[in-house]
């Protein structure tokens, strides 16, 4: 059976020159995760921010007492190279470091131990995020099929398997486009697969989107425009979580 539902609103959308107050707004209104989308400019045709703002906006919001708990800080890392940015991130209080396989298998990123293989093994960042003390995501975009995760996600060693995947159901840059349902056939052959795993939806998603990433078996939802938006966040948060749950037989 899916896990449970853990709602991660996306502060892409909230209001930058008042982000501590936002965090902690939505942490009131049912949140159960942030979501960080950090943005380099090079992955992604956008720039947001860095870890000097993630420390500031984590002063604001309780640290998790238990693995995937409350106040988790899920950081959706689209960057170009995202081994070398491990390490600060750890350091500014970041719980799970998400980043995008694409990237890691294109960059020639220089860790703080020493320039990397060309070709950054996607399951050697696993293991390299494991031991910094953080939960580690993977995430998929559309154009990258679910078939490129077998090996990582059946890899004998629990250190380098991924604790989350994420399947962008937009093409990651920007908040408020359209969901992309054409994403959903790879979250149902994950959670055929794979009943414990953390499936995380980001893009486009909402109560008129909702049901049919929860019918998929998403359980992890960023929403961002849809709560941050919305005249009674709490409101949609509390739909989101009642549609996962309930749908995964949870309610
Ligand atoms: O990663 C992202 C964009 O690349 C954002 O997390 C995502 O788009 C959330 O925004 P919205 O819910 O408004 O679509
Ligand atoms: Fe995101």
């Amino acid at each position: 059976m899916a896990p449970k539902a853990i709602i991660a609103p996306s502060i892409l959308s909230a209001d930058f020159a008042d982000l501590g107050a936002d965090c902690r707004r939505t942490m009131e209104q049912g949140a159960d995760w942030l979501h960080v989308d950090i943005m380099d400019g090079h992955f992604v045709p956008n720039l947001t921010f860095g870890p000097p703002v993630v420390a500031k906006i984590r002063k604001h919001v309780d640290k998790p007492s238990a693995k995937y708990g409350r106040g988790t800080f899920d950081c959706h890392m689209m960057i170009a190279e995202p081994k070398k940015w491990v390490k600060e991130f750890k350091n500014v209080g970041c719980d799970l470091y998400c980043f995008h396989y694409e990237a890691a298998f294109s960059s020639a990123a220089e860790s703080p131990e020493g320039k990397s293989d060309a070709k950054t093994n996607p399951k050697e960042l696993i293991r390299y995020i494991h031991d910094q003390g953080m939960l580690a995501g993977i995430a998929l975009k559309p154009a990258t099929g679910v078939e490129v995760l077998t090996e990582i996600l059946e890899s004998s060693d629990e250190k380098d398997r991924p604790d989350m995947v994420l399947i962008m159901t937009v093409e990651p840059g920007f908040g408020g486009q359209k969901f992309m349902a054409s994403e959903l056939p790879k979250v149902q052959e994950l959670r055929k697969k794979y009943p414990e795993l953390n499936i995380e939806v980001d893009g486009g998603l909402g109560p008129g989107t909702i049901d049919q990433a929860a019918d998929a078996g998403a359980n992890v939802i960023v929403a961002g425009s849809a709560v941050f938006g919305a005249k009674d966040p709490s409101e949609v948060i509390a739909l989101l979580r009642k549609t996962v749950d309930q749908k995964a037989g949870k309610l």
